[in-house]
């Protein structure tokens, strides 16, 4: 990617107008903020707690029964719009928490800069692996989301994690007010050491983590 698409990739995320560009080797992808209608982010939150009820109740067979031709009548009312990526407003909702995008963790970026990546959300039924802590392997989509648009920020995009390092210091709360910070540690050529702390609202470390992100030359995927 040209710094160039770079700049324009960046007014589009901070003023949330349209941008189309090259994605560096990606094939040619549109990166353009989606206009949503005051529906979507309703529904993707109705989704979202949907996701929270399917890993949590407890419901007699004939519940999950009228649940599963519900779900059916709405698979197909939404089939039919089967969109390509970039099409689809899912990840490109920037205002909405995660983007938008049921893939990604419900928070919200609230600063970004080249120097600083910091958003704030919590943890739902849905992301809990045992005992209500936060499953070990949901606090890494946070962080690699955070990797990705702190090297997005750093103009060092269009990059791909190489690795991501997370240390769980303690147990992750779900339901909690939580803070992730993201930052570039140093950069070596096509290689972009970024770092991160996620934190509870009275600063205690949450886990940290470690990543490089590599930028991609022409032609790779
Ligand atoms: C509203 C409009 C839109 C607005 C936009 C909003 C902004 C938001 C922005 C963003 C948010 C989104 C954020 C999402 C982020 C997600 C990111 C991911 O999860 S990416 C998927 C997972 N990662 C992969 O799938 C990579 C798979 N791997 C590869 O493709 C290759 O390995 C690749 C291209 C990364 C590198 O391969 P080579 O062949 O080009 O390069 P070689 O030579 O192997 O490595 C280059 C250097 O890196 C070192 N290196 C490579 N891997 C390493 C490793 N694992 N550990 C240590 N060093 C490593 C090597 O030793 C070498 O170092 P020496 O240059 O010699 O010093």
């Amino acid at each position: 990617m040209t710094d160039q698409v770079d700049d324009d990739l960046d007014s589009a995320a901070v003023t949330g107008s349209s941008a189309v560009g090259r994605r560096g080797g990606f094939p040619k992808l549109r990166m353009q903020a989606a206009d949503t209608g005051p529906d979507f982010g309703p529904f993707i939150e109705a989704m979202r707690t949907l996701q929270d009820l399917a890993v949590s109740v407890d419901a007699p067979d004939e519940v999950y029964g009228a649940a599963l031709s519900h779900a059916q009548a709405m698979i197909d009312l939404l089939d039919p719009y089967r969109a390509p990526e970039g099409e689809s407003p899912a990840g490109r909702v920037l205002d909405l928490p995660g983007r938008g995008s049921l893939l990604m963790v419900p928070w919200q970026v609230e600063y970004f800069g080249p120097d600083l990546v910091r958003s704030r959300g919590s943890f739902r039924r849905y992301h809990v692996g045992g005992n209500n802590a936060v499953h070990g392997g949901v606090i890494p989509l946070l962080f690699d989301e955070m990797f990705g648009f702190t090297s997005f920020m750093a103009k060092r995009s269009v990059s791909r994690t190489g690795y991501l390092h997370v240390n769980y210091r303690k147990v992750t709360p779900i339901d909690t007010p939580l803070v992730v910070e993201s930052r570039v540690d140093r950069i070596e050529g096509r290689k972009t050491f970024v770092v991160a702390e996620l934190r509870d609202e009275d600063g205690t470390l949450l886990a940290d983590a470690e990543g490089l992100m590599i930028k991609l030359l022409p032609g790779q995927p």
